[in-house]
């Protein structure tokens, strides 16, 4: 399976209605502390959206919902793993994006054959405190080395003078939230990150 090498995360529908016109291939909505009815509403309205804009949707988390809404993507770190039913997930057919953040979590994610493995944090982030100290590009190698021929997603910290030297370490798609929902002109960077991937796609 090939990723686009310009994995955007966002937190709601609202974020994918304003970026993903722009021509983003591949979007995650990553939303924490909603309720149910809340979060099954902004999961359809991505899912309309990104199907009108040939975008995939990877819905991180909250899996049931994501398969009795017809997603077809899920992202799922460790502990959400842990939760989750594999068995459930395989047989709704959809498929599966894991975290992982060191070699135990490696072992874990390689056991559950997943659809793509994410290494982070590859930079420092601002977005969430991690326990991990940033992973480096030399992990990155590794990881690639480890993973292949399932696709290997770098996160944490990522920006376009960045993405070279990811991709360059075997990242086959690089992930980013704060880089573009923080920044002063949020389509004009998500711009700079398409034609920044162009020559990785
Ligand atoms: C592409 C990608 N990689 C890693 C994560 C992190 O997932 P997780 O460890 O479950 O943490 P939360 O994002 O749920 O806080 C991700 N979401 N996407
Ligand atoms: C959500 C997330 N997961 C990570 C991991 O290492 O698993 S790093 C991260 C935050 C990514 O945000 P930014 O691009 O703003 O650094
Ligand atoms: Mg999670």
């Amino acid at each position: 399976m090939k990723l686009d090498p310009f994995y955007l995360i966002v937190d709601s529908a609202a974020w994918i209605e304003r970026l993903v016109p722009l021509g983003v291939r591949l979007v995650q909505l990553r939303i924490k502390d909603m309720d149910e009815g809340g979060l099954r509403a902004e999961i359809r309205k991505a899912k309309a959206l990104c199907a009108r804009h040939h975008c995939q949707l990877i819905v991180n988390d909250h899996w049931r919902l994501a398969i009795e809404e017809g997603c077809d993507f899920i992202h799922l770190g460790q502990e959400d793993l842990q939760a989750a039913s594999l068995p459930e997930i395989r047989r709704a057919g959809i498929r599966l994006g894991l975290s992982t953040h060191d070699d135990a979590e490696l072992q874990t994610a390689l056991a559950a054959m997943p659809d793509y493995i994410a290494l982070g944090p590859v930079y420092p982030t601002i977005l969430k405190k991690m326990k991990w100290a940033p992973q480096g590009l030399e992990r990155v190698r590794a990881w690639k080395d480890a993973v292949a021929p399932i696709p290997l997603v770098a996160i944490g910290g990522l920006n376009p003078e960045r993405l070279d030297g990811v991709f360059e370490a075997g990242a086959d798609s690089a992930a980013v939230v704060t880089d573009i929902t923080l920044n002063a002109d949020p389509e004009a960077r998500t711009r700079e990150w398409i034609e920044k991937t162009d020559r990785w796609r």
